[in-house]
């Protein structure tokens, strides 16, 4: 849930009496990961639907647990302290010195992706989006907006000083967002919790270093002990392109040439009245056209704007394949995608064009892939992805960037 629209928060979901994780720990921290405009997200709408289209850019802060900072030679006269540019004390963790304490991690953001890292403590993660993870080790990690983590971290450094913890923008060109910070301080008799510590707050991986961010991505596989059967095949493949179209003078993201608008009268509402005239009744295409589309220009102005459903039969197996594509500006970007209602198992990620007939089918992971809800589309590349259709309703499926979903970057099962 993002919170430049006004709602945030983390659920906390404990496991029943008697279960045992796969792990342990002593104590446990959640953190929240989000980004901050000065505009509202009206004035920001305005601009997306206005022609020319008028960008969100940047955020001016990365927040941790609702705190951040910003770069105050930006801001209007008077509106910042400018001998103190933080303006606020950051976010302060306490840890106990041998204590081992489980982070979640949720990234809230309505734009950026982020890498969130503790100067000098390595994490382990050990699940996401809900599900147990086969334990691997980071410096820090990358988490795209939706998404959410939990990591292990030892407090096992030096319990004299405090130590920064960050956020930083990655995937886009951070320009003007400062990293976001916040502290941990060990709880440590003559240690001041607000000292800042004395090092620099470490810089992140350089923004475009598409690779290590597929890496991790790669890295998550389902605990051993916890593997979810996945059904051997699938009843119905979509293959989704998600571009920009110009439609009527106005940028719009499209998948398979439909920018979803959503219907005044609401799906479930105009299905269970029979109100047929509420939402599109005609199918939106299950592909695209994959043998002669370049990926890597811009996608063709035949995109159209409508509210159709992607009706799947209950019980039927889904396997969805999400390929990027260059935007109108001939840039491909990240596309955390998001699906309600179901969780999915992550079969795979790609780099270029995804073609159904060759062998990219024999790549994927069948073995022990991952469960999750929430699923990042990388730059140039494609990620694919299992679901069944057992949870009746009718769902959104969507780039889970606000603008992106604003613009029309979602499609609807149901
Ligand atoms: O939807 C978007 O629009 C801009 C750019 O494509 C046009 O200004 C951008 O970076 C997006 O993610």
């Amino acid at each position: 849930m993002q919170r430049v629209a006004g709602l945030n928060g983390m659920i906390v979901v404990t496991v029943p009496e008697g279960f045992v994780e796969p792990f342990s720990y002593d104590e446990e921290h959640t953190v929240l990961l989000g980004d901050w405009w000065h505009k509202s997200v009206y004035e920001q709408a305005t601009g997306l639907s206005a022609n020319p289209f008028v960008f969100v850019t940047e955020p001016q802060s990365l927040l941790i647990n609702g705190r951040g900072m910003f770069n105050c030679s930006l801001a209007p006269s008077g509106t910042c302290n400018a001998s103190r540019p933080d303006c606020a004390l950051p976010t302060l963790f306490t840890a106990v010195p041998g204590k081992t304490y489980l982070l979640r991690i949720g990234s809230l953001t309505s734009l950026s992706s982020l890498y969130f890292e503790i100067e000098g403590h390595p994490m382990m993660v050990v699940e996401a989006d809900g599900h147990y993870v086969r334990p691997f080790a980071v410096r820090g990690l990358f988490i795209y907006s939706g998404e959410t983590y939990s990591v292990l971290v030892k407090a096992d450094q030096d319990p004299r000083r405090n130590y920064w913890a960050a956020s930083h923008v990655v995937g886009r060109n951070p320009s003007q967002t400062p990293s976001g910070k916040a502290v941990v301080s060990y709880a440590f008799n003559g240690n001041n919790p607000w000292m800042p510590p004395p090092t620099a707050p470490p810089a992140g991986p350089p923004w475009n270093n598409t690779a290590i961010r597929v890496d991790q991505s790669r890295a998550i596989f389902a605990h051993p002990h916890f593997v979810e059967p996945m059904p051997a095949r699938a009843d119905r493949t979509l293959l989704f392109l998600n571009t920009q179209n110009r439609i009527d003078g106005h940028i719009k993201w499209t998948i398979n040439g439909v920018s979803l608008m959503f219907p005044a009268t609401p799906y479930l509402v105009a299905m269970k009245r029979g109100m047929k005239d509420a939402y599109e009744q005609r199918p939106p295409p299950d592909m695209y056209d994959h043998m002669s589309h370049d990926i890597s220009a811009p996608a063709p102005t035949n995109g159209t704007v409508g509210s159709p459903v992607y009706r799947l039969a209950l019980g039927s197996v889904v396997d969805v394949v999400l390929q990027n594509s260059n935007m109108l500006n001939n840039k491909s970007e990240t596309h955390p995608w998001h699906l309600h209602g179901h969780d999915f198992w992550v079969l795979g990620y790609g780099e270029g064009k995804f073609n159904p007939a060759a062998d990219a089918w024999r790549l994927l992971n069948v073995r022990d892939p991952i469960m999750k809800n929430t699923v990042p589309l990388h730059p140039d590349g494609w990620t694919a992805v299992r679901f069944r259709a057992d949870n009746p309703g009718v769902w959104l499926f969507h780039c889970h960037v606000e603008a992106h979903v604003f613009m029309g970057g979602g499609a609807v099962p149901g």
